[in-house]
This record gives C-alpha cells, structure tokens and sequence, in this order.
C-alpha cells in the first residue's frame, strides 16, 4: 500500500512517497493525522548522542573487538508495563551479559528489545477461528489481542500508548542499569528466583561466585572501578510502524542530521525490507545505527544493494546484518553472504537470530520452537565464520524472563506436551529465562572455541 499523508514536510517523511509494506489500515485518517501531530510534539525517548555511542559499540562489533547480546519479547504489551517483567527481563540479559563477558572473555554490548517492541509485520492479514475471521493482532500498538471485531480495528490511539509504555519502561531501565541494581557485586541477586535451582541457575551461580572472587581480588588491590557499578544498555525495536517512527525523528541540533528518537537501534524486518520501499528509505534518512533482518532467500547481490543505500561511507557500526534462516539452511545460505560483503570492503556487523527461521506449529496449535535448532542455527553461524575468517557479531533472541512454556527443550526440559502449562506470548514462542541462560553458556563455549 502507498501511504499518502501530508502531515508533516520534514526530510525523514519521504517514505511517504514510496510502497510500505505492514502498515494499519487506519478507518479515519483525520484521527492518525492529529496523533501525528502530539507525537511530533512528544520529547524524544532517546538522545541522537546515545545513538551515536551505540554505534560506536556496534563498530567494535563489526571489527570482531566485541559481541552484541540483543534480546527481549517477540511482542511488547502495555499491561506487561510492570515493575517486575521489565526487572525479570533486564536480569536475564544481565545474566546472560555476564556469562558472555566473563566464560567468553569479551566485551558484551547489551541491546534490548524493548522500550518500543509493539508492533508486528505478520504472514496473513486475518486470522480466523471457529468459522469467524477478522483482522490479524498486529501488536499493541496497532489493534487489541482479544478476538472481536472492535478489538481487531486499527486505533491511531494506540500510537499514543506505545509512546508512553516505551517511555515508563525506559525510565525505569535507566533507573535500574544505573542506579546499583545492574552492579557487578548483584550478580547473585539476578539469580535469586525459579531459574536458581535450574541446571543452567546452578552452572551461574558458580560463575558468580567466581566473578566474586574477582571483584574482591580487584578490591583488595585497591581497583574499583566504576565501569563495574553501571551497566550501558541500549534500546531497540523493529521500525516498523512509519507514522510512529517518521513523527519521532527529529534533527539533531549538534549535526542538523535526523535521529530516530524512539529508540537507540531500529531494525528493518525481513517482511518490509523490499529494496525501494519506504522502510529502506527511512532508514537511509537516519543516523541511528540500522539492523536489516535477512531471511533465507537473501542473495549477496541484496546484500550489497543494502550497504549502498544505508551505509554509503563504508562506517563500521552504522550496519547490521541479522541473519535468520533457519537450521537447515544457514550453513548452505550464508558463506556466500558474508563472502560477498566481506570482499567488498564493508565491514558490517553480523548478528545471527536463531529464533525466526525455526517456528513450528505444535500438533496442540501452538507455535514453538525447538532449542536444539535455535542452538544449530546458532552453531552454524560460528561454523560459517570460522571457516571464512570473519567475526560472529552476536546473537538476537527472543526471551521473557519469566518461567514461560513457549519454546520445548533446554537443560531443564520443556517438552510439547508442556506448552499449554504457561504459553503467554502475544505472537511468537520466546526463551525462558533458563533456556536463556542454558544458550548464553553454549554461545560462551563457541566463542571460546572459535
Ligand atoms: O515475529 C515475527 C513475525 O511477526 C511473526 O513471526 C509472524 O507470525 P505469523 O506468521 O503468525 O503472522
Ligand atoms: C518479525 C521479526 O522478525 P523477522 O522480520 O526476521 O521475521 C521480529 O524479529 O520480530
């Protein structure tokens, strides 16, 4: 669909002119034009400084100096804006920081999925049950979950509402990455729920404990550093949403360049990165560091095309590549990709999702995956880069931190009989919080080997 609106005539808008894929179909356009109009007067979410430390860190990926964990839900939802979901999933990408950092011996750059993640590109545009079809879910931030025909319409509204959840979880990220709750000395306190008495809660506590030594070792010599008490943890969420995005970009007083203000990093989608449609083109308006998700048929010739158009000055960090091709099929798909890219000079980063290409549905209904693939998906990635002498940037997963039953397998087993026990997720099967954990070691143990 081409989106037609002429509510605003600063540069980041001109997607506007271009075929956008996933977009709401709003039933009363005056009421999308006058929510607009509030968010493009909201404060930003994030300063462009921010974004452009990110890319700093994000170069030192791309350079095989650092690693990104990224991670968070597949599908934020407003009532999930509590206190403790956001503090549950904060700890699991701690903790899974700190095997990275510590078994694998690198600088971890920490990326949630979060502060943003409402909105989602989806396979069919209705879904249907029991004999009634109606307009898919595609997020909070576009229509409710709840299956009835006034939930499922498009409400602008709801743009308003993803706004001010995204500002109350980041507020409140900030206050706990900087405020003692993310300092090294907690790493026990991470630990102190159901996941403790997991198999892969157990292998952490030990890494804690020596982390402790450390950290007393350091102490005792008189080192304290403040680097340990803070944590730098950055937002990130797909752009997918133009209106919301294109209203929350703004130029930059320090540069006169625009900055996406919703979020740290923004990531195109494998259903909306169509080379000459408008969310390539937004994203070629800003400064922000940019992931582009590459699904399985994915050519180099692609890959090349979308380094010209986002990062024309060649500048490590301003691009990621999020492979997501499935188990089966990275090991074939991938060498050529990175062959290709690598060979012309571009120095990206590559990131591996292992969730996205290993969906099945469960004989029950629900949607799952396996750990075993995600982990294969994951090994592959490692295989690729180490035969080809390039660096696997980091990984990209969907998580909770909650003891969720979405995705089967793990040290501490979920099997598909267990899936309806506690299946929450709005759209697809995350990791729990053990099953997080249990990849953060073997993620460690690859790096180490590589
Ligand atoms: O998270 C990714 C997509 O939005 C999701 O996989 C699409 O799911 P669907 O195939 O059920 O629409
Ligand atoms: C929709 C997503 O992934 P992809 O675009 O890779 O399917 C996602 O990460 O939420």
């Amino acid at each position: 669909m081409t989106v037609n609106a002429e509510t605003s005539s600063h540069t980041g808008n001109t997607w506007r002119d271009l075929p956008a894929a996933q977009q709401p179909e709003y039933p009363d356009p005056e009421a999308l034009r006058a929510v607009i109009a509030d968010l493009e007067s909201y404060p930003p979410l994030v300063f462009a400084g921010e974004c452009d430390q990110l890319r700093a860190r994000m170069a030192a990926v791309a350079k095989g100096e650092a690693f990104l964990l990224q991670g968070g839900d597949c599908a934020e939802a407003f009532d999930a804006v509590s206190a403790d979901q956001i503090r549950n999933k904060l700890k699991t990408l701690l903790q899974m920081g700190a095997v990275l950092t510590y078994a694998a011996s690198v600088p971890v750059v920490k990326v949630g999925r979060i502060a943003g993640q409402y909105s989602k590109p989806r396979s069919k545009p209705t879904e249907t049950r029991d004999g009634v079809t109606l307009p898919v879910y595609r997020g909070d931030s576009v229509n409710g979950f709840d299956f009835t025909e006034a939930s499922r319409i498009p409400d602008p509204e709801r743009l308003k509402r993803m706004y001010h959840a995204s500002a109350s979880t980041l507020n409140l990220v900030r206050a706990f990455t900087t405020g003692g709750y993310a300092d090294l000395r907690q790493v026990h306190a991470w630990n102190q729920d159901f996941v403790r008495s997991s198999p892969s809660g157990q292998r952490y506590e030990q890494l804690a404990r020596e982390i402790d030594n450390a950290l007393n070792f350091m102490h005792a010599c008189g080192a304290d550093p403040e680097e340990f008490k803070t944590v730098e943890f950055y937002s990130s969420h797909e752009a997918l949403l133009l209106d919301y995005e294109s209203a929350l970009t703004r130029v930059d007083s320090r540069t006169g360049r625009l900055y996406d203000v919703s979020a740290h990093m923004v990531w195109i989608g494998e259903r909306t990165r169509q080379m000459d449609h408008a969310h390539i083109e937004f994203a070629s308006r800003i400064r922000n560091p940019i992931g582009i998700k590459l699904g399985p048929t994915t050519t180099p010739e692609e890959a090349l095309q979308y380094i010209e158009r986002l990062d024309p000055e060649r500048e490590p960090g301003r691009l990621t590549f999020v492979v997501r091709m499935g188990a089966d099929k990275i090991r074939d798909r991938l060498p050529d990709l990175v062959e290709k890219v690598t060979a012309s000079g571009a120095a990206v980063a590559w990131v591996t999702d292992p969730m996205h290409g290993n969906t099945f549905e469960a004989a029950s209904g629900h949607k799952t995956r396996r750990f075993d693939d995600v982990l294969d998906e994951v090994k592959g990635f490692f295989e690729v880069h180490k035969a080809l002498g390039t660096h696997p940037g980091g990984i990209h997963v969907e998580l909770t931190g909650d003891d969720v039953t979405e995705c089967v397998g793990g040290g501490d087993e979920i099997f598909v009989d267990d899936l309806h026990q506690r299946y929450e997720t709005a759209c697809d099967p995350r990791l729990n919080r053990s099953q997080s954990l249990d990849l953060a070691f073997l993620v460690a143990e690859m790096y180490r080997d590589q």
